[in-house]
C-alpha cells in the first residue's frame, strides 16, 4: 500500500540574521518566493509552505508547478522525510525514494563498486539486496575498470553515471524527483531517459517538480499549482497547466 496524506503542513525558517531588508523584499519581490514576516525578537521568518492540506494514492502522478521560490523544493522534502513541518501533519506509507540529491552518500576517495554500495545503502537497501544488483548497475555504468578506481578520478559524466545508474536501480512505492534526471552524453542520455520511464512506470506514486510543460503533460495525471508557499490550485492537468503558463 501507498498514500501520502499532509493536513495543514506548515514549514518556517527563523532567519536570525536578516532583519528589516528582507521585510522591504516581501513587497519588492512579490512574484517569487515564500512570504516574509517578522518573528520574535530581531529574527524573521520565511514561511515556505502554509496550510497544505492534500492526498494522494496509488496510482497518482502529480506534477508541481510553481515560480521559483513557491514551494515545490521544500514540499518534496516534506514527504521524503527530509524536513519535518513546523506545523500539521504528514503521513506517508509506502517505501519512499528521492532522486532531488542523487550525489548522497557518494565518497569521492572510494572506488565507484564502494560508492554503489553506499549510495544503495543510503537509500534503504540491505547488503543481499545490493549484491543482486551490483552487475546490473555496473553493466549499465558502462565505466569499465574505472569501476574499481576511486570516483575523484571521474570526469563529471562518469560520476552522474554512477550515481544515475544506482539511484535509478530501486524499486520504490513513491517516487520523488525535482526535474527529470536525464543525463550524460546522447548515448547514455537515451538509455537514461529510457530507465527514468520504466521506473516512474512501477512506482505507485510519483511527485515531480518541474517547469518544463511537455515534461508534466507526458508524466502526470494531476497537477498542484503552488504559489507563495499555499496550494492555488490542484485537480486535472489540463486546465492547471493552461492557467499557470498563461498567467
Ligand atoms: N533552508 C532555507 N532557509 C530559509 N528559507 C528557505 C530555505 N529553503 C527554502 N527557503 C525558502 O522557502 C521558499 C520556498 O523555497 P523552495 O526551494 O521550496 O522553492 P521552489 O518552488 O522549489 O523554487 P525553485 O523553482 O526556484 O526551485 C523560498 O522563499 C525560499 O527562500
Amino acid at each position: 500500500m501507498a498514500f501520502i496524506t499532509l493536513d495543514h503542513v506548515g514549514v518556517e525558517f527563523p532567519i536570525f540574521n536578516a532583519q528589516g531588508r528582507s521585510l522591504k523584499n516581501t513587497i519588492l519581490s512579490f512574484a517569487t518566493g515564500g512570504q516574509i514576516e517578522k518573528g520574535k525578537g530581531n529574527t524573521v521568518v520565511v514561511k515556505s509552505l502554509q496550510d497544505i492540506s492534500l492526498s494522494l494514492v496509488h496510482g497518482d502522478r502529480v506534477g508541481l508547478v510553481g515560480h521559483n521560490g513557491a514551494g515545490k523544493t521544500t514540499l518534496l522534502r516534506v514527504i521524503s522525510g527530509i524536513y519535518i513541518p513546523t506545523s500539521g501533519v504528514c503521513e506517508v506509507e509506502g517505501r519512499c525514494v528521492s532522486l532531488i540529491n542523487i550525489h548522497l552518500g557518494i565518497n569521492h576517495e572510494e572506488t565507484g563498486r564502494s560508492n554503489i554500495k553506499l549510495r544503495a545503502a543510503m537509500m534503504g537497501l540491505k547488503p543481499k539486496q545490493i549484491e543482486e544488483k551490483m552487475e546490473e548497475i555496473a553493466e549499465f555504468c558502462e565505466l569499465g575498470d574505472f569501476l574499481d578506481m576511486p570516483f575523484r578520478t571521474y570526469s563529471s559524466g562518469m560520476q552522474m553515471r554512477l550515481a544515475f545508474a544506482t539511484s535509478t536501480s530501486i524499486d520504490p512505492d513513491i517516487l520523488i524527483m525535482d526535474e527529470w534526471l536525464s543525463t550524460g552524453d546522447e548515448n547514455f542520455k537515451v538509455r537514461a531517459n529510457e530507465r527514468m520511464k520504466s521506473l516512474v512506470d512501477k512506482t505507485k506514486i510519483l511527485v515531480l517538480a518541474s517547469h518544463s510543460r511537455s515534461m508534466l503533460e507526458q508524466n502526470c495525471n494531476k497537477i498542484i499549482w503552488l504559489e507563495h508557499g499555499r496550494i492555488k490550485a490542484i485537480g486535472e492537468p489540463q486546465p492547471i497547466l493552461d492557467a499557470y503558463f498563461s498567467h
